[in-house]
């Protein structure tokens, strides 16, 4: 164990929150000093009889409370973990010679000493991500071309700030009730979050690789369109190149004006926690139908919507022709004065609408349902209505319309899982962009899990993004799963096998007579788990919202596990899940249940949702069945 070097990282720790208590020392004195002078301007002006005096001093109170005081303090997460990474290099220039950097979410200074690197200053941190441990750098920092060798890469993990995680080239070190030990290659991330029991999204300012920083760069106006398997870091990436925006372009990127759109709820939440202090509280992030609901009310639409208006027609609202019939009906026709009336007119004209889809039953019905909005017997309409309706609007208000205002000009927009979103629904989220269309877009086709989003709407999507000049990145390395998890998702999906950077045990198959022999012994092994390892999260992954419930109601008596299909809560523990509820998230551990032929069948879509439910294991694997495997398994090797 390499005590000397662990000390050596403790004592670094010890210093810098040293520097970080000094900086809020002096901010605090100077806020109190401020404080006292507008106090002081007040007393003197109440007194004053000279009313030029008196305007003198009106004008000085006014300035200084522009200032806002919270930006005198280091923000509070800053205390907590000063710094995420390392960098030790020996520079060619004498003046600098051997020096430690460290990089932080936000920098740090000490009097006139550099302590902290904010990671998104550009030139210095391209240090930290161009080069590898023991590479010779070259790079332009300043007006000068530094010259030197990066003798050692260091990714820390720190909480409350205490050292928890140090990560090097040569492994991991992990401390684990107050004791450390050595690690190997594993999920740097995954190790983290075991370590500290904190399952939020990880920030990895200091693990992002040189491509991923490279994207996280790139120019800002367009579109980037994000690519790859489970896994790789589509979504981490496209958050860190909003942070990096949002730091280096202020102006240009405002937190207010920019919009993170997400699958699902429990998605939100996941990200919100990151970008609190990654990003900013002020950004919005939402799902698709969340943020359409607001624009509409914010811009004075007074509508209502339910999850029990769709009456079966939510795969027709969803599929592209409805787009393309929507685009038709506004060119064609005069908008009335009400929004919904138009959306109530639109559905009712079937002419235009059969030009575009098929099916007259479901056209007939839709009809209908238009006619009830008209008449007004239908108050709330479903929430697959939403991007119809918010993209109705922006066609008749044209782009330069006050409305428009209203609803939005987006300085940058990143869409998540967009390949689960229909086309007007995309369509509403790239209208609401400003003149330099700052998007980005993160997809994978393989994991669409959706059934009654036509897939032809996202293939239309990203062509015409492509006619508009986007630049693309497809993420090849898979950081989350173990090449064990990867391979077995290979088989399942067709898809190559991934290029890996963890190594893990082999998924494990559990075969059961009966439910009930499989639900005591999930019962037994969740003990099991829950005693040796407190810290860590699993999730039993079930196909439907039902079947979890099912199992949840035979495993209730164990404390630590819960139930969640609606939302989900990110502490240790195990919990009950389904799997449309899982997408995008990660666990250390996940149980698959009862993979059987009807669940997963070999379809598409069966093959994305099982791809999804194995890849939300970081580490470890293992399949539960009394009913036949989906043949989508079955000729999987079984541990
Ligand atoms: N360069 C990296 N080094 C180490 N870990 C990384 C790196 N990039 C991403 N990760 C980790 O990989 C995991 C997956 O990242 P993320 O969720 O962004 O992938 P994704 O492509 O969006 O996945 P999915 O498509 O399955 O939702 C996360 O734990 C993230 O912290």
């Amino acid at each position: 164990m390499p005590e000397a070097f662990i000390n050596q990282e403790e004592q670094r720790l010890s210093d810098v929150c040293g520097s970080v208590d000094r900086y809020n020392g002096e901010r605090r004195g100077k806020l109190a000093e401020h404080d006292r002078k507008i106090k002081g301007y007040e007393v003197e002006r109440l007194e004053s009889v000279d009313p030029r005096e008196k305007d003198r001093l009106t004008k000085e109170i006014h300035r200084l409370s522009q200032y806002d005081p919270a930006k005198y303090l280091v923000p509070f997460e800053q205390l907590r973990t000063p710094y995420l990474a390392g960098l030790l290099i020996n520079d060619d220039d004498p003046r600098i010679g051997r020096k430690h950097l460290l990089f932080g979410k936000q920098g740090l200074m000490d009097g006139s000493r550099v302590v902290v690197v904010d990671w998104r200053k550009a030139e210095i941190s391209r240090l930290f991500y161009d080069w590898e441990e023991g590479e010779d750098y070259e790079e332009d920092i300043g007006d000068r071309e530094r010259t030197g060798v990066i003798e050692k890469k260091i990714a820390y993990g720190i909480q409350q700030r205490e050292l928890l995680t140090i990560q090097t080239g040569a492994g991991t070190l992990v401390k684990r009730d107050g004791l450390w030990t050595e690690q190997g290659p594993q999920n740097a991330s995954a190790i983290r979050k075991e370590a500290t029991g904190d399952h939020r999204m990880v920030d990895i300012v200091s693990l992002i690789s040189k491509d991923q920083f490279g994207l996280i760069t790139q120019q800002h106006d367009g579109c980037l369109y994000l690519t790859g398997g489970a896994g790789c870091g589509k979504t981490t990436v496209a958050l860190h190149r909003l942070s990096y925006l949002l730091f280096n372009q202020p102006e240009l990127f405002r937190p207010q004006r920019c919009l993170v759109v997400m699958f699902n709820r429990s998605l939100c939440d996941y990200v919100r926690q990151t970008s609190k202090d990654l990003l900013t509280e002020q950004l919005a992030v939402e799902t698709f139908h969340s943020w359409a609901a607001k624009a509409l009310r914010s811009s004075g639409v007074a509508v209502k919507f339910s999850a029990h208006q769709g009456q079966g027609l939510g795969p027709l609202k969803k599929q592209a022709g409805m787009y393309h019939a929507l685009v038709e009906y506004a060119a064609t026709t005069k908008a009335p004065d009400n929004p919904i009336a138009d959306l109530g007119t639109f559905y009712s004209q079937t002419d235009n609408l059969s030009k575009h889809l098929s099916g007259r039953r479901q056209l007939e019905q839709l009809a209908t349902a238009g006619e009830q909005i008209l008449s007004g017997q239908r108050g709330e309409l479903s929430f697959d209505d939403s991007g119809i309706l918010l993209h109705l609007i922006q066609l008749r208000c044209g782009k330069e319309d006050a409305f428009r205002e209203a609803l939005g000009w987006y300085d940058h927009i990143l869409i998540d899982e967009a390949q689960d979103l229909s086309l007007a629904e995309l369509k509403a989220l790239t209208f609401a962009t400003n003149k330099r269309r700052s998007m980005t877009v993160c997809a994978d086709e393989k994991q669409k899990i959706l059934d009654f989003v036509d897939g032809e709407g996202f293939s239309a999507f990203r062509m015409d993004l492509k006619g508009q000049g986007l630049s693309s990145g497809e993420l090849s390395v898979s950081y989350r799963s173990t090449a064990q998890i990867m391979a077995l998702a290979s088989r399942v999906s067709g898809r190559p096998v991934a290029q890996v950077v963890n190594e893990g045990p082999d998924p494990r198959f559990h075969r059961w007579e009966t439910e009930a022999e499989s639900l005591a012994h999930l019962a037994r092994s969740l003990r099991v788990l829950l005693a040796r390892e407190p810290k860590s999260l699993t999730a039993v992954i079930c196909r439907y919202k039902s079947e979890a419930q099912q199992v949840y109601g035979a495993l209730k008596g164990l404390s630590g596990v819960r139930l969640q299909t609606a939302a989900l809560t990110f502490e240790p523990g195990i919990l009950v899940t389904n799997v449309h509820q899982v997408k995008g998230l990660e666990f250390g551990g996940v149980i698959l249940w009862n993979p059987t032929k009807g669940a997963y069948p070999v379809t598409e879509l069966g093959k994305n949702l099982l791809y999804v439910a194995i890849t939300r294991a970081s580490n470890r694997l293992a399949i539960y069945h009394h009913d036949p495997l989906t043949d989508l398994l079955e000729t999987a090797p079984k541990g």
